[in-house]
């Protein structure tokens, strides 16, 4: 049996439905209320958890296979998977966003800048030799230039809707974002038909 692990949420949805798509029966995960671990009759055991959380999982063997987004891989320090399968779902990219004329306003000073991402955040200033304060928000990280807590965020955007209604602009990309199946290391050892079959089956093959 695969032990999973899917990022809650909008993965979740979208990773449900491409499994469903390929064949698997998701029936048990559609009518789920508040379980937050369910086998389906294909024997997959998955457990659906926070992004963050997805990793802690997998690094610690408690899950073979989790998918989750290239955000979230990024701003961790953990990098002792394989990613195997971009899920061409949940896309997205990393930007940094702020109002209008904020290169001009800033440029003479050392900036502000919120997001729930540091560590993309800092490497980013940090491959650009800047020096910035960075600032850690949980979420609506839009609402720092918009309280004035900082000068730009570093987040996603996806239709680009939230910075508009808020007044705010793309100012740089950084990264695309989209979801990835990673799998454990010991697991691609030992479950290695099991996990290949899932790859193919998700890739349509
Ligand atoms: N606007 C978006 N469009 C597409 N994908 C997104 C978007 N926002 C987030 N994602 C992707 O979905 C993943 C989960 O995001 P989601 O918004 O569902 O939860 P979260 O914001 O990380 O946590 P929570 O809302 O539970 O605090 C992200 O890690 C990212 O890969
Ligand atoms: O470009 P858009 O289509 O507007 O999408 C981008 C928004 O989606 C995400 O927020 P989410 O809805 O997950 O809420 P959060 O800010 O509380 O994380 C992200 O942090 C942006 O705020």
């Amino acid at each position: 049996m695969i032990k999973i692990a899917i990022t809650k949420g909008r993965i979740e949805k979208q990773v449900c439905q491409l499994l469903s798509k390929q064949g698997f029966d998701m029936e048990p995960i559609f009518h789920k209320d508040r379980e937050l671990m369910i086998e389906t009759p294909d024997g997959l055991s998955m457990i659906f958890a926070k992004a963050n959380d997805v990793l802690t999982f997998l690094e610690h063997g408690i899950v073979d296979v989790g998918f989750v987004g290239k955000d979230t891989l990024e701003d961790s320090d953990f990098q002792d998977y394989y990613e195997m399968l971009d899920l061409d779902i949940g896309k997205c990219y990393f930007a940094v966003a702020a109002y209008p004329g904020y290169k001009d306003k800033v440029f003479h000073r050392r900036k502000r800048i919120a997001s729930k991402y540091t560590k993309v955040a800092k490497d980013y200033f940090n491959q650009k030799q800047e020096d910035v304060e960075i600032i850690k928000l949980e979420g609506s990280v839009e609402l720092g230039p918009v309280v004035g807590l900082s000068d730009a965020i570093v987040d996603i955007v996806e239709t680009g809707s939230t910075l508009k209604a808020n007044g705010l602009e793309v100012i740089e990309k950084i990264s695309d974002i989209s979801t990835k199946m990673i799998v454990n290391k010991v697991s691609l050892k030992f479950k290695k038909e099991e996990i290949f079959d899932l790859i193919y089956k998700l890739k349509g093959e």
